[in-house]
């Protein structure tokens, strides 16, 4: 039962990580605990890689008997797997890999016929690879690389597996047949032949070696010698730059985490540069607000300066004011700094902007231009964006983001932004990110910021720090309908992963989140990448999967290979239903005798539905 999880769990935070793991230990369930998910009352995943474990797992992670997924990869664990492994019947992934861990694979593992991916790469066991592995006809990915096995490797016809990799063991002996399709990359670093491989004819052990193929040896060791000397050389001298690039990449970093809805000034700053404005604006005079739509005129451009502001934030073209009006009304005004375009155009552009009209867009209610200052006046959606509700409040109030919020934001801005792109293939966004995407009380998605890209120069962050834009452009005012899908995809995986864009600045590596993301899924498994507060959504897993692997198209390098908005939103939109449809029927078998038990959705499909108020 969940007691006796909850005390395997203490007894392994106690042998192998007691100060690391800042599980609140007063709290008598174990399911808030980081890493920990839980269901119908008992632990099913345990994901703690990172953590700076080390010494031995303790008997009694055998309790958590409906344990199906255990990630403790990255670690410094050593000893033996413990005997009681054999009670956790249920695991399907087991990623042990880069730890300490020594001995032989213990024949118990043989047994836990659940295990789909089994992760043991990087570590120290030893002995040989066993042709037991055929008990297991589940699996389908075996990472034995970086071990210390000998002999050769089995037949494993029986086991269907899809990723194998046993580089770098003292493996001998040919690569059986089922393995030949593989990359050869899987097999090197070990005395391995045939296909993927060389041939294992003429390879035979005590061949000898001619005087000439001394010769090439000696010369060869020669060159190699000389060139380890080069790269000592060159990378000495690289040292001192190095160091350098690297402060400057902290301080960009340091720079960049801060989520820009953080960067609130304190009120007194606020009101001052608000009043700036507007004296600013009344010593141009005479123009006025010019409003868009049949929209009665609730306010004029005297009321607005009246208003008391308050600043949401600095964007890329100006800063965006929270204004409440002397009638109560609120809106949220832009200043824009820095126009790149003669009052005609701007006026022509801006009209442009002010006619869409789709439930999936924050509208623009109208805009003031003058020499000195611009305005454009938009609806104030009280959720705020995207991107505070991923990366505001991670501290102890946070409410976990479930699939269907998620889900349903990435179908509304999907829908907002093919809209946009419906009205001809110049018609395009041109800066899509989270913090662009407002929410609205029922956490539709509806997105903000179109036609700006095109209009404004942009006067802070450069753009390609935040790790949103298509690797085409190399002018952020040359924007795409392709570059914008990829943004798209951008902040798709940031919705799953629950990572922002430039936490890939944060490694060592320096890769984007797309790279990031294709590199797990392909070295382990795509649940690896999801963010913990969706993994315990498991009959949805394979929807997950799915809106991962759209993202990964989106975020194609190549243009061409990207699909259009209109094919992402209906792509999004038929997993949404998959996803709706297996709630309710789950829905349906829990509460079979209430006479209405389906909760209420939080979003609705297609545009068919009324527009919900802000
Ligand atoms: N209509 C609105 N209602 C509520 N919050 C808004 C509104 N418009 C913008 N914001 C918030 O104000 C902050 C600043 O927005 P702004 O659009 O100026 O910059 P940004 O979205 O961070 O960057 P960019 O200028 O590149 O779009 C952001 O946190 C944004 O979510």
């Amino acid at each position: 039962d969940l007691a006796s999880d909850r005390a395997a769990l203490l007894a392994l935070r106690s042998a192998v990580g007691g100060r690391s793991l800042l599980w609140n230990v007063s709290q008598t369930s174990p399911c808030l605990w980081t890493g920990v998910i839980c269901k119908d009352s008992r632990v099913i995943e345990l994901h703690l890689p990172a953590m700076g474990f080390s010494g031995k797992l303790p008997l009694g992670i055998g309790n958590l008997t409906q344990l199906q997924t255990l990630s403790l990869r990255v670690n410094a664990l050593s000893g033996t797997i413990p005997p009681d492994f054999v009670n956790l019947g249920s695991l399907r992934y087991l990623y042990l890999h880069d730890n300490f861990f020594s001995g032989e694979i213990p024949d118990f593992l043989f047994n836990m016929q659940s295990l789909v991916r089994l992760n043991l790469a990087s570590n120290n066991f030893t002995g040989v690879i066993s042709p037991k592995f055929n008990n297991l006809t589940r699996l389908r990915t075996l990472y034995l690389n970086e071990n210390k096995f000998t002999g050769s490797i089995p037949d494993l016809s029986a086991v269907p597996i899809e990723q194998f990799n046993v580089s770098f063991n003292q493996l001998n002996g040919s690569i059986p047949k089922k393995f030949s399709r593989l990359e050869a990359s899987a097999f090197e670093g070990n005395s391995l032949c045939g296909k993927p491989l060389e041939s294992c004819s003429g390879t035979e052990s005590g061949k000898k070696v001619s005087g000439g193929g001394i010769a090439g040896i000696v010369i060869g060791a020669i060159a190699l010698l000389a060139l380890i000397a080069l790269i000592l050389v060159f990378l000495c001298g690289r040292k001192s730059k190095d160091k350098d690039s690297r402060d400057v990449a902290r301080a960009k970093r340091a720079d960049v985490e801060i989520p820009q809805e953080k960067m609130v000034p304190d009120n007194d700053n606020v009101a001052a540069n608000y009043s700036t404005a507007a004296k600013d604006i009344r010593s141009v005079g005479s123009k006025s607000l010019v409003f868009f739509g049949n929209a009665t005129k609730v306010f004029d451009l005297e009321g607005l300066l009246r208003a008391s502001a308050e600043v949401l934030g600095k964007g890329t073209f100006g800063t965006a004011y929270k204004a409440t009006l002397e009638t109560g009304m609120v809106v949220a005004v832009k200043r824009i700094k820095d126009v790149d375009a003669s009052e005609k155009e701007f006026r022509e552009k801006i009209e442009d902007v002010g006619k869409m009209n789709h439930e999936n867009l924050v509208p623009l209610r109208a805009y003031y231009f003058s020499r000195d200052e611009k305005l454009l006046v938009y609806d104030y959606l009280p959720m705020g964006s995207l991107s505070a509700l991923l990366h505001g409040n991670n501290g102890a109030g946070r409410t976990p983001l479930n699939w269907e919020t998620r889900s349903g934001i990435a179908l509304g801005a999907a829908h907002g932004i093919a809209y946009l792109h419906s009205h001809g293939p110049k018609s395009s966004h041109g800066n899509i990110k989270s913090s662009n995407i407002l929410l609205t009380k029922s956490y539709e998605g509806r997105v903000s910021d179109f036609g700006l890209a095109n209009l404004a120069l942009p006067s802070s962050t450069p753009n390609r720090i935040s790790g949103y834009h298509a690797p085409e452009i190399t002018d952020a005012r040359k924007v795409s309908q392709k570059a914008d899908v990829y943004s798209f995809g951008v902040m798709l995986l940031e919705l799953l992963t629950g990572k922002a864009p430039t936490y890939s600045l944060l490694n060592e590596e320096g890769i984007d989140l797309p790279r990031w993301v294709q590199s797990v899924v392909r070295e382990e498994w795509s649940s690896e990448v999801f963010d913990l507060e969706l993994l315990r959504y498991q009959n949805v897993e394979e929807e997950m999967v799915q809106l991962l692997q759209l993202a990964l198209e989106c975020t194609a390098q190549h243009p061409d290979n990207r699909p259009s908005m209109d094919v992402v939103a209906s792509k999004i939109e038929e997993l949404c239903q998959s996803s709706l449809k297996k709630e309710q029927e789950e829905n349906d078998d829990s509460f079979k005798d209430a006479d209405d038990g389906i909760s209420q959705r939080y979003y609705s499909f297609g545009s068919a539905a009324p527009p919900s108020s802000v």
